[in-house]
């Protein structure tokens, strides 16, 4: 990869250590534009033609049958099932752990305050389905919304030309496995939209969640402000913090498994260690032949997003990987746990040596749909929170409505908004 030697000006230029992607959101924001303003004015039509152009398929229906769902689970490799079922678990076990309770307050007698934990009524959840059938991630976007017991599950994910029209079949099994029946065959920009304004097929959703590529990304962008969304989880992005302690094959291994993702997925390597740079340089050599997706993971590995940084020292690894807020964060160095709990911007961190990014991708119990792109710096992974709403329940006694009442009245005349202050007087002064 590409050696670079970090600023050694303040930490908020370290941003530019390494760029994101050649075709970021902004340069996708233009292809998408005019699909989701297409599927907004024609509907379900408009979603069918921009999967017959961008996935060379047109299925017979949008929604997909009960039965084919039924015979993708029916046939799902044993072992996958038993995969699956165990992500499930321990996704479940964390999801559960992080739901909060619903608190009340007594701000004085008679005066009470409820923070009412609500889940969203209905969401549109999306699996990627174009370079890799992502099967995990329908269970990374189905558990946290049944755990916050959302009512209204829909699901969507790229036709296949080789499936008939139809998702990828694991994927149509993860869904029977989870109970989800309310699947779509639609992919890209045109899937987001059908959710966002909702078409015949498909009612409107409150939120979309999940990850996916450039257009991806450029629709959730496209289209916040119609729908809500989780955040802009985009093209993969790992960055490994090394020493010299580390282990160069690890490290190499793990910067290949995320540049297999996509042709603009980001591998950064930030050390202080030349030695260890150039080891890592030589694994690469030696393992990228050998990868199934090797031309994909040289175009990666070869894109201006990726490279290697050199650093004066741990501390400086540390702001660096701060400012650059990758989706992935490893920490491969001395003292992993005192590296960890200095990081601040990062879609998830992995800790030590003997947890890859791969782990937490398939069953860790942590969720992989991540911010990428630097929202990892306001944006976080995909959790059970996402799915829920705060309200609070406000009920006062005739008695505690009295206690305050006059101080309400009198902010109200200072507001100018009198009558603010007689909705109040009407009731304390009888
Ligand atoms: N950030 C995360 O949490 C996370 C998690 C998993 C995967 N990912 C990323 O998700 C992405 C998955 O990408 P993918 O392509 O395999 O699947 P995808 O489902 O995200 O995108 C495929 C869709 O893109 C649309 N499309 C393709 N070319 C287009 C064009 N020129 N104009 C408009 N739309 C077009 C098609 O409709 C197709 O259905 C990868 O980049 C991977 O790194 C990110
Ligand atoms: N690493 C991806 C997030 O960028 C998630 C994933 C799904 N399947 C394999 N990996
Ligand atoms: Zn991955």
């Amino acid at each position: 990869m590409d050696l670079r030697s970090a600023d050694p000006s303040t930490p908020a230029e370290y941003r530019h250590a390494v760029p994101r992607a050649e075709v970021d959101v902004e340069h996708a924001l233009a292809a998408v534009a005019p699909i989701c303003a297409d599927v907004r004015e024609r509907g379900s039509v408009a979603v069918l033609e921009a999967g017959e152009r961008f996935d060379r398929v047109r299925p017979e229906r949008l929604r997909v049958p009960a039965e084919a769902m039924e015979r993708a689970l029916a046939e799902l490799d044993p072992q996958i099932r038993a995969g699956l079922e165990e992500s499930i678990t321990r996704l479940r076990t964390t999801c559960e752990a992080e739901l909060e309770e619903s608190v009340t307050t007594e701000v004085a007698p008679g005066a009470r305050v409820e923070r009412r934990i609500v889940p969203m009524q209905r969401v549109g959840l999306y699996v990627p389905g174009g370079l890799a059938p992502l099967v995990s991630t329908v269970i990374m976007n189905a558990v946290p919304a049944q755990v916050a017991g959302v009512p209204g599950i829909a699901l969507a994910s790229p036709p296949q030309a080789d499936f008939g029209g139809l998702p990828h079949p694991t994927i149509l099994a993860a869904c029977a496995l989870l109970g989800i029946d309310e699947v779509y065959a639609a992919g890209g920009a045109q899937a987001l939209a059908m959710f966002a304004y909702g078409t015949e097929d498909c009612p409107s959703v409150d939120l979309v969640t999940g990850p996916g590529n450039i257009f991806v990304a450029a629709a959730k962008r496209y289209l916040q402000g119609t729908v809500a969304i989780d955040s802009e989880a985009g093209p993969t992005e790992i960055a490994i913090i090394a020493d010299d302690s580390a282990d160069a094959a690890y490290v190499a291994a793990d910067l290949i498994s995320q540049a297999e993702h996509d042709p603009l997925a980001a591998s950064v390597l930030i050390t202080d260690s030349e030695a260890l740079a150039e080891a890592v340089d030589a694994e690469l050599t030696r393992q990228v032949p050998e990868a199934k997706h090797q031309e994909r993971i040289s175009t990666a590995l070869g894109g201006r997003q990726s490279a290697t940084v050199l650093v004066r020292d741990v501390d400086q690894a540390i702001d660096v990987a701060n400012a650059y807020a990758a989706e992935h964060l490893e920490i491969q160095t001395r003292d992993t746990s005192a590296v960890a709990a200095r990081i601040v911007n990062a879609g998830a961190v992995f800790v030590g040596d003997f947890t890859p990014v791969s782990l937490g991708d398939y069953a860790a119990g942590s969720n992989h749909v991540l911010p990428t792109a630097g929202c990892a710096c306001h944006s976080s992974g995909l959790s059970v929170r996402a799915f829920c709403k705060n309200m609070h329940v406000v009920t006062y006694s005739a008695e505690a409505l009295h206690e305050v009442g006059d101080k309400v009245v009198t902010l109200a005349e200072a507001e100018d908004l009198p009558s603010h202050g007689a909705a109040v007087s009407i009731r304390t002064e009888r």
